[in-house]
């Protein structure tokens, strides 16, 4: 027997997205439907940012051991064990540490009524799940996006990862290939590198190539001296299993195509898949709804509104920004439209994002070369290095920089940060960006000593160097000191 329902808003999807929807329509009372197909939490706490900086952090300590002795401290001879059962339950536990707050149970408790089960439209206004129809005044599609696996021929005949099951592996492998150089294969790789695993990276283009180059070089050349091969401008043409020097498992070895054509093989024991994602789509029989998409995504407008005005699509599936602090900053623009009827608009501009390599890379609002774009010529672009940084010789952290761009009339504009500790120091400028302040706040400000923040206030004072020469300047001085 099908039951239907009728709250005011049915959200799809109970990932980062959805569940800030649920959640602050529940705290104020209005009638809501959260339909979730798998686990609650979605990618972010199963298969994403929970589980790989949990996999980081384990990496973090083993290199930390490995650095020990530059500040007199030792373990004595012999090299780093790395449990490969322990790590993984290690990730596992911080999963299940965070999920409660996830759960079905907490979502009841809060008044949402949670439906365990694929959500499909059946007509502009209802959806079908399990044995409901649902028939609410709004929708919000929040159903995030799967990895991305490319046609490689071979790629079917071995057993590869992707990020949905990388997390499971129990025993470190001993050669991880990885095929894809964007945030996830890199952050991936240097986790593997450091707990003991050989890895390879095959990209087809630029490895990080979404980020300013003058800073991922930093990253890509710490992550080399750490051991890891990357291999750029390389296409996989074909995957194949091998038997790999003698051992007892089968490895699998890639075939590929250098920029010139030349043909090379890599070998290694574990492939990981990490070409980029595609939206789950496919089950929302999104025509019968009238909701238009693309390969990328959902189409919205900036208000988040799909071609059907009653349905709001946020988070990965609506094919722009895919990050975990997007997807709810989305969720609280489409709240702020169904409760309160109030206008808003979604700035990607503004967004920030950081790559959890060590050193870390962060960025928010425009890089140099979009400020080149829009500003042509008149712009500043201000640079302070980590190695002038006293906290930063303190921890023996001296490579990487900020770079601030700003206008003419010193608006800042955009910032970058690599180095230690870069996704922390990226709030100051985020602020800095949305609220249009200009280098002369961020020169006014006190930064307590000793901190690496303090380079991003040393950088704004290049701006005024140049006065301390001009000649006006000088003999304004002059005078005043006249007065005694
Ligand atoms: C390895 C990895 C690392 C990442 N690290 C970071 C990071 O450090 N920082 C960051 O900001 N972002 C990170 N991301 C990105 C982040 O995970 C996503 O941007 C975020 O999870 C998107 O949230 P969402 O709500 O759009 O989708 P999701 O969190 O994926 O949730 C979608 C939910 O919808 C459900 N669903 C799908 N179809 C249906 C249906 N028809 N019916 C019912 N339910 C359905 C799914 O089961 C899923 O639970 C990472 C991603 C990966 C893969
Ligand atoms: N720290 C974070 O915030 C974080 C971490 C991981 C993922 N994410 C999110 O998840 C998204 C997906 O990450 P991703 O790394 O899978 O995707 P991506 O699209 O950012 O990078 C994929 C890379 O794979 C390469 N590639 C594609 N097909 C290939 C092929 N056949 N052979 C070789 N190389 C190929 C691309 O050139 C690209 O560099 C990111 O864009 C980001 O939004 C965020």
């Amino acid at each position: 027997m099908t039951q239907r329902l009728t709250p005011d808003i049915c959200v799809i999807g109970a990932g980062s997205g959805g569940l800030t929807v649920a959640a602050a329509a529940a705290a104020f009372g209005v009638e809501v439907v959260l339909i979730e197909r798998g686990k609650m939490g979605g990618d972010c706490l199963n298969y994403g940012c929970v589980p790989s900086k949990a996999l980081i952090a384990a990496g973090k300590h083993a290199e930390a051991i490995r650095q020990a002795s530059d500040f007199g401290v030792g373990i004595g001879a012999g090299e780093i064990r790395v449990d490969g059962q322990r790590v993984h339950d290690h990730v596992h536990e911080v999963i299940a540490a965070i999920a409660p707050n996830d759960s079905v149970e907490r979502f009841r408790g809060l008044g949402v009524n949670v439906i365990e089960a694929e959500a499909r439209f059946i007509d502009h206004d209802t959806v079908r799940a399990g044995e409901f129809e649902i028939a609410a005044r709004r929708f919000v599609i929040a159903t995030g996006s799967s990895p991305l696996v490319p046609p490689i021929p071979g790629l079917d005949d071995v057993e590869y990862l992707t990020n949905e099951t990388l997390f499971d592996v129990k025993q470190r492998p001993a050669h991880l290939l990885v095929i894809g150089g964007g945030p996830i294969g890199m952050e991936m790789a240097q986790a593997h590198r450091r707990l003991g695993s050989q890895v390879t990276v095959v990209e087809g283009q630029i490895a990080l190539g979404k980020e300013d180059p003058e800073l991922t070089a930093i990253v890509l050349e710490r992550l080399r001296v750490e051991g890891i091969r990357i291999i750029e401008g390389a296409k996989v043409t074909r995957i194949a299993p091998s038997a790999r020097n003698g051992e007892a498992s089968a490895g699998i070895e890639l075939t590929c195509e250098d920029g010139d054509g030349a043909s090379f093989k890599v070998d290694g024991s574990h492939l990981l898949v990490a070409t980029g994602r595609k939206p789950n789509l496919e089950a929302l029989d999104l025509p019968a709804a009238g909701v238009e998409f693309d390969r990328a995504g959902i189409k919205v407008g900036s208000n988040l509104k799909t071609s059907n005005r009653r349905i709001f699509a946020i988070g990965d599936i609506a094919g722009g920004l895919q990050f975990t602090h997007v997807a709810g900053y989305h969720a609280g623009l489409v709240v702020q439209q169904i409760l309160f009827r109030l206008p808003a608009s979604f700035r990607p501009a503004l967004m920030p994002r950081v790559t959890f390599t060590d050193p870390e890379l962060a960025h928010v609002g425009l890089t140099e070369a979009e400020a080149r774009k829009e500003h042509g010529d008149r712009l500043e672009v201000l640079r302070f290095p980590y190695a002038e940084n006293d906290r930063a010789q303190a921890e023996r952290r001296t490579e990487g920089r900020i770079k601030v761009i700003a206008d003419r009339r010193a608006r800042i504009l955009g910032a970058s940060i690599v180095g230690a500790g870069a996704g922390e120091m990226i709030n100051l400028w985020t602020l800095a960006v949305s609220k249009k302040m200009s280098l002369s706040d961020i020169r006014a400000y006190v930064p307590p000593y000793p901190t690496m923040t303090e380079i991003g206030k040393r950088a704004a004072i290049t701006y005024y160097a140049p006065l301390t020469r001009n000649r006006w300047v000088r003999r304004l001085l002059g005078i005043l000191r006249r007065f005694g």
